[in-house]
């Protein structure tokens, strides 16, 4: 395979295990995970809190040390040719970390002096119009927004264009329409030919953005597929119910997966989508003679994913 068409990183068997801080094995964080990511994609790295996202991202940005496996970034071994990799790689990293004291224009200057970019190659005034903090090129970084902030994070981890750019939950904690400015700004850069990775623990922001989702459980791989079909492999839905009056006892029917009361009078019932719909659900409710004044449905999130997986895994 010509480097024009390898993967934009390619990793096989990582395995990490941290370093016990007493006595014991230490916390193998991740189990023999094996992964393509494809040039020119966005790609959603999923799993919950504790699963091994940063420890992959740390692996690739070369600020943990893997006990075994491969990774090569842009065609470049992360052991063998570690300059080469960490030059076709740029880290949007989940904290906010700046010297307060300097401003945008300054922190992309010494970051590219960092590169050994010289100072005639610099794009420092691109890079903050590209990501529209020209303005605040030179108010020092601690007075900027936190909206701000993490797009100068942006332009930080590409002052060296490199051809991947990776983010750490780039959207934790952050506003909707902050939200909505990182991701335009995500899909610009990847409408420029930048391939993205990006993890998050949002189902609805790994869905609006990303061509391919990989999901890790527990520091193993559980699935790696396009948006879409993973999406669909979440086959429950719920609807949230109010009714009219408390009840004592629960409806049921054949078409619940499961039905459960979040308070007297509100019924949570989940159902298999590829079987009966909404409809059906709240006609079966009535049936059993309680009045509905209120239904919302619940999307599947993430969460119901990780069902969805578990069950097939269980079953096949
Ligand atoms: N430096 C460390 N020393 C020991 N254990 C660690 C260290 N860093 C992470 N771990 C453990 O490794 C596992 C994976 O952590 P990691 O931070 O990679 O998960 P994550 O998927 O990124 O989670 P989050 O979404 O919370 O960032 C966790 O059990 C964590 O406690």
């Amino acid at each position: 395979m010509s480097q024009s068409d390898a993967p934009a990183i390619s990793i096989r068997n990582l395995v990490k295990r941290y370093a016990p801080a007493g006595n014991g094995e230490g916390k193998l964080a991740l189990k023999g995970v094996s992964l393509d990511v494809p040039q020119g994609q966005i790609f959603g790295l999923l799993g919950p809190n504790g699963a091994g996202k940063s420890t992959m991202i740390n692996i690739m940005a070369g600020m943990v040390r893997k006990t075994s496996g491969t990774v090569s970034i842009w065609g470049f071994d992360i052991d063998h040719d570690r300059r080469n990799a960490s030059r076709a790689i740029g880290i949007v990293p989940q904290e906010i970390v700046f010297d307060p004291f300097f401003t945008p224009y300054e922190v992309l200057e010494n970051t590219a002096g960092l590169y050994g970019i010289p100072k005639a190659e610099r794009l420092s005034e691109q890079l903050l119009a590209d990501v529209h903090l020209s303005d605040k090129a030179k108010a020092y970084a601690r007075t900027l927004s936190g909206g701000m902030k993490r797009r100068l994070l942006v332009a930080k981890a590409m002052v060296h264009q490199p051809p991947v750019l990776v983010l750490d939950e780039p959207t934790a904690g952050v506003d909707v329409e902050l939200r909505r400015q990182l991701w335009e700004l995500v899909k610009r850069l990847n409408d420029e030919g930048v391939t993205v990775v990006l993890t998050t623990h949002y189902l609805e922001e790994a869905e609006e953005l990303c061509d391919r989702i990989a999901i890790i459980n527990h520091g193993e791989l559980i699935a790696n597929k396009p948006t879409r079909e993973l999406v669909d492999m979440a086959r429950e839905k719920i609807v949230v119910l109010t009714l009219e009056k408390p009840i004592d006892t629960l409806p049921g029917h054949p078409a619940f997966v499961k039905c459960a009361a979040v308070a007297p009078d509100i019924i949570e019932i989940t159902y298999d989508k590829d079987k009966t719909n909404a409809g059906e659900i709240l006609g079966a409710v009535q049936a059993q003679g309680m009045a509905i004044v209120d239904v919302t449905t619940r999307e599947a999130d993430l969460e119901d994913v990780f069902v969805s997986l578990t069950t097939q895994a269980q079953t096949t």
